[in-house]
C-alpha cells in the first residue's frame, strides 16, 4: 500500500461520512469506520462506505468472552474488512478465536492501551506501570496469539516491533506539531510514528475537521 494514512470517519451520518471520503479519497490508503459510524449505519453503512472502493478498517474494539467475539467476528465476516480491531485485554483465549473466525483476507489487530490513557488512568484501573510495561506486555500476548498486529501510540511502537519485528503496527492519535490534542493523550507527530515503526496511522479529526480536509489529508501526507 503506497498511501499509510487511514481516515477515521468518526461520524453517526452517512451523508457526511461518504462526503468527507469523496473528498480526501485521492490522498488517503483506507476509510476507519468505527463505534460511532457502526452503531447508527450497521453492516449496510459499511456496505455503502465500500462502494468508494477504499480498503475498510472495521474499528469495532470487540471485547467480551471468546464465544461471544468468535460469533461477533463470524456475523461480520461476509463485510469482508481490510482491518478488525479486538482488545488484546480480552486475553489469549479471545485473541485465538478472534483470529480463527475472521476471513482469511482480514488482518485482526489487537488493542493494546488506548492513546486516550496515560500511566495515571492505567494505574486507575488497577494496572500499575509504564504505558510502555503494559503495551509490551500486551504486544507479546497478542503475538503469541497469532493474531496480525497491534494498535499503540507512536511512543511505544519501536519496543513493540523489536518484540515482534513481523507484526503490523497501527498508530493512531498522531497531530501535527500545532495540531489539537482534544481528547488523546500519548500523542506524537505522523512522521515520528512512521519513522518509529508504524504499518499505517489513523488520523480522524486533523483531516475531518480541517477547513480544507483534502488539504489537510496531503499536507499530512507530505510530512511522511
Ligand atoms: O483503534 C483505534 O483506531 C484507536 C485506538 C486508540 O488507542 N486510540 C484511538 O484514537 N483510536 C482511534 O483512532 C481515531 C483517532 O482519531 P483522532 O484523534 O480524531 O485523530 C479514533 O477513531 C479512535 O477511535
Amino acid at each position: 500500500m503506497s498511501n499509510r494514512i487511514y481516515v477515521a470517519l468518526d461520524t453517526a451520518d452517512l451523508a457526511r461520512a461518504k462526503a468527507m471520503a469523496t473528498r480526501v479519497r485521492h490522498h488517503v490508503g483506507g476509510i476507519k469506520l468505527g463505534l460511532e459510524f457502526f452503531s447508527a449505519h450497521g453492516q449496510s453503512g459499511v456496505h455503502a462506505m465500500a462502494e468508494l472502493g477504499l480498503p475498510i478498517f472495521l474499528d469495532l474494539k470487540l471485547h467480551d468472552i471468546p464465544n461471544t467475539v468468535a460469533k461477533a467476528v463470524q456475523a461480520l465476516g461476509a463485510l469482508k474488512p481490510a482491518i478488525l480491531t479486538v482488545h488484546a485485554s480480552g486475553g489469549r483465549a479471545m485473541l485465538e478465536d478472534a483470529k480463527a473466525a475472521a476471513p482469511l483476507g482480514t488482518k485482526v489487530i489487537a488493542v493494546t492501551m488506548l492513546t486516550s490513557l496515560d500511566a495515571a488512568d492505567l494505574a486507575a484501573t488497577g494496572v500499575v506501570g509504564s504505558a510502555h510495561d503494559q503495551v509490551s506486555r500486551l504486544t507479546e500476548l497478542a503475538r503469541e496469539a497469532g493474531v496480525d498486529g497491534i494498535v499503540c501510540s507512536g511512543a511505544e511502537v519501536a519496543a513493540a516491533k523489536a518484540i515482534w519485528p513481523k507484526g503490523f503496527f497501527v498508530v493512531p492519535g498522531v497531530r501535527l506539531p500545532d495540531g489539537q490534542i482534544g481528547d488523546q493523550k500519548r500523542v506524537v507527530t505522523p512522521r515520528q510514528a512512521m519513522d518509529a515503526g508504524a504499518s499505517i496511522l489513523v488520523v480522524g479529526r486533523p483531516i475531518t475537521q480541517a477547513e480544507d480536509p483534502d488539504t489537510a489529508a496531503r499536507a499530512i501526507g507530505a510530512t511522511l
